[in-house]
């Protein structure tokens, strides 16, 4: 279960999104919002990307603030628009954040060969088109046993195949591992055969049951 309380997060002075209470049990979600919302500021936050007020936890003793080594090995999370160092190859990424999440090397590879980052796994990631880059971090979002995967926006610039195969890849980490997803995406998710358990839309800097 990941648990917010009194969650908060400012930009200067600015409050950009306040979360008195909230509680997720494992299950798919979709966070919806207009943009500008709010919906990559809670990603981050929760990620530790970005600090914010209040207690996040999850099943109640591994907390970011508190415990953020074990918080973090837990929480994985794909950025809407990934960027990575241009000299940087995707085989690189795969075993550092592999190394990281306490992924196997067979774990690694196979996840690798699953969305076909593997043959380019040796090309700079200056070089690799947008969608190369969107698969490479889908990949680096399942490495190691994550008890929570965020992934902003996912299907931007994923072509077909890779879409089914995310989809999949969700499926099962959601019933063989009970992961929590948090999924935002302005496209409908209805199509794509998920059992969400829960949709939420951010608006007036909180969120709400859709
Ligand atoms: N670094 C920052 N400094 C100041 N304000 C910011 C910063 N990042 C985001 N904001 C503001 O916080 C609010 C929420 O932005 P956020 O990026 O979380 O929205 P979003 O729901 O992810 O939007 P989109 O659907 O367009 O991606 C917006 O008003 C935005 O201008």
């Amino acid at each position: 279960m990941l648990t917010l309380q009194n969650f908060s997060k400012h930009y200067g002075d600015a409050l950009a999104l306040a979360i008195p209470s909230l509680q997720l049990e494992p299950g798919i979600y979709w966070i919806k919002g207009e943009n500008g919302s709010g919906k990559t500021t809670l990603f981050r936050s929760l990620t530790g990307l970005l600090p914010c007020e209040g207690q996040v936890t999850f099943n109640g003793n591994i907390s970011l603030k508190d415990t953020p080594l074990a918080y973090r090995r837990l929480v994985n999370y794909s950025e809407a628009e990934p960027l990575y160092p241009d000299f940087l190859t995707p085989k690189e990424l795969v075993r550092f954040i592999g190394q990281a999440k306490g992924a196997s090397r067979e774990q690694q590879d196979q996840l690798s060969a699953r969305f076909g980052i593997d043959q380019f796994f040796d090309k700079p990631c200056g070089a690799c088109s947008s969608g190369m880059l969107k698969k490479v971090s889908l990949t680096l979002a399942f490495l190691g046993a994550p008890k929570v995967i965020i992934l902003d926006e996912p299907l931007i610039t994923l072509d077909e195949a890779a879409r089914r195969i995310l989809f999949t890849l969700i499926q099962q980490y959601n019933e063989k591992q009970d992961v929590i997803f948090l999924l935002s995406s302005h496209q409908l998710l209805e199509d794509a055969q998920l059992l969400l358990k829960g949709i939420f839309t951010i608006r007036n800097k909180t969120i709400h049951p859709a």
